[in-house]
């Protein structure tokens, strides 16, 4: 009898799941309705990584980041956000100062991401968790999914990359990283505010956010629409960082935590997305093209240096996952994964 771990998440999601669930497979579920589409999706919140790598358990930073995880696929497909709810388990001994803490977290979230918080449900357990379910529509178009790049596409970054990790390693070497409420580490934003709009007019081909990294996402994108994928190393800035810090800017953005929706789009469509993020504000960053060499594959290039980008998996019921070793675990592997 083979158990779920013999498979891992990936193989369990591609062989399992869909031959009990329709539709599964892409960042939200998607229901068409008289009124558009209605978009939805759900998932748990992990330990935050303000308790994990920052160190302070408030639960504020628990209730902000369930809140980010969910709006972040409703980002991916496009959508405008509707509603929001939370299923938390909570030990009975809490303190209800901290309970409103989380609520807080919640509602603060919310509101940063402008969708009303509507309700959820409420059990005791033997330790706090949550999970948040979030609704969104497209009214007058299609949702973004994962399928549909082309040849020559350009890989667009919404959302600046980097700077999750920029302050988590000088969070972790306890140097100065700023104000708590200034830092992906603390407070998460996602691109919900902006994706929409791009996907209103028709600019975008294909959509996934980059909840698992950077690196597992592309790999996602390249095998869903059978291209191979060129991630220039060379876009990938951060702002702000020292001299010392500016040899690993690569490498901050592959990781997990900055929340972005990666975008395939027609060269054609380009100018339009860049004004239009310029008008918004938004942030967004051509990182690389799908290519027809190497279907299914991401190949990392800087100058004329290119190499098979090495796995940085964020993988569940897996052997090598790094979350059954904690976060230090991925924290060496993130510093340690050959670049060219
Ligand atoms: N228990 C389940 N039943 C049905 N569908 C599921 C289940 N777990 C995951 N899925 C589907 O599998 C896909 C991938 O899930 P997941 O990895 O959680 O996506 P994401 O990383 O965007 O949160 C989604 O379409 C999700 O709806
Ligand atoms: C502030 C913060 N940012 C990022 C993380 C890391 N993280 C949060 S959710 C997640 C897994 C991916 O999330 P999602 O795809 O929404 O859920 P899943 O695929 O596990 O269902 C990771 C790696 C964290 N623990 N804390
Ligand atoms: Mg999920």
């Amino acid at each position: 009898m083979s158990k779920l771990i013999d498979l891992g998440e990936r193989e369990i999601l591609k062989q399992i799941i869909p031959r009990f669930a329709e539709g599964a497979g892409d960042d939200c579920a998607i229901l068409q309705t008289s009124g558009g589409h209605l978009v939805v999706t759900t998932d748990p919140v992990p330990p935050p990584a303000a308790a994990a790598i920052g160190g302070d358990n408030d639960p504020f930073w628990m209730g902000w980041l369930l809140v980010t995880i969910n709006v972040s696929d409703l980002a991916a497909a496009g959508a405008v956000p509707l509603g929001f709810l939370a299923a938390i388990e909570c030990e009975s001994e809490r303190t209800t100062e901290s309970f409103e803490r989380l609520l807080e977290g919640i509602r603060a979230s919310c509101a940063a991401a402008q969708i009303p918080y509507v309700g959820g449900n409420l059990r005791e357990a033997s330790r706090l968790s949550a999970v948040g379910t979030a609704f969104g529509i497209c009214d007058s178009y299609s949702p973004l999914t994962r399928v549909g790049a082309k040849e020559g596409d350009s890989i667009i970054s919404i959302g600046q990359g980097g700077v999750f990790w920029r302050d988590a390693l000088r969070l972790l070497d306890g140097k100065d990283f700023g104000p708590k409420d200034s830092s992906p580490v603390f407070k998460p934003i996602s691109q919900i505010g902006f994706v929409h709009c791009l996907a209103r007019e028709h600019l975008v081909r294909a959509a996934m956010d980059n909840s698992d990294g950077l690196l597992p996402s592309l790999n996602e994108l390249a095998s869903k629409n059978s291209l191979g994928i060129v991630l220039n190393l060379e876009a990938l800035t951060v702002p702000g960082l020292t001299a010392e810090e500016s040899s690993n800017a690569a490498r901050y953005w592959l990781g997990w935590g900055d929340w972005n929706v990666i975008l395939a789009v027609s060269p054609a469509h380009e100018d339009r997305l860049f004004e239009l993020a310029n008008a918004s504000k938004a942030s967004a960053h051509r990182i690389g093209r799908f290519t027809a060499e190497h279907p299914g594959l991401v190949t990392l290039q800087r100058g004329g240096n290119t190499a098979l980008a090495p796995r940085l998996e964020s993988e569940r019921f897996a052997k090598d996952s790094w979350m059954l070793k904690g976060v230090g675990e991925y924290v060496r592997m993130l510093k340690e994964v050959p670049l060219p």
